[in-house]
């Protein structure tokens, strides 16, 4: 069972709540977690169960940043809007930077988001288990 976050800023939500539609048979067998909106808007429009931290602006990047250093995160499909500024963009530059420290899968847009749910479902990233097995006090 993998860790894996959903973020999407607010014009890549709905696509968000399409993919996890759409992918919803796989990530149901996963953790889930998102920043605060995104995870209500995918609760509310499938059967999943997310663990929700604050929104974006809030903190909710840095919160899932927080997972990532510990090195607990084992995947991120972040829908980036490519085409407008956010308050908190160097939260957001922040978790993908540490995701870079170790080395994790990262999808900011949707085509790179199903090749990685495709790698899900082949068990490309049975190896992160693992890391979680060896990782004392690990989730
Ligand atoms: O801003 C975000 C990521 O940077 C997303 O936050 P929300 O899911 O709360 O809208």
């Amino acid at each position: 069972m993998l860790n894996i976050a959903l973020i999407a800023h607010d014009r890549k939500k709905e696509e968000m709540v399409n993919f996890a539609i759409a992918y919803e048979h796989v990530f149901a067998q996963h953790r889930l977690y998102a920043t605060g909106t995104t995870g209500q808007r995918i609760m509310e429009q499938t059967k999943l169960t997310i663990t929700r931290f604050m929104s974006g602006p809030l903190g909710g990047d840095q919160q899932i940043g927080a997972l990532v250093a510990t090195n607990e995160m084992d995947l991120i499909v972040f829908l980036r809007d490519p085409l407008m500024a956010q308050p908190h963009e160097p939260d957001i530059i922040a978790l993908l930077r540490l995701a870079d420290v170790q080395g994790i899968p990262v999808a900011t847009n949707i085509a790179t988001g199903e090749l990685l749910v495709k790698a899900i479902e082949r068990g490309d990233f049975a190896w992160r288990e693992l890391v979680h097995k060896y990782k004392p006090g690990a989730v």
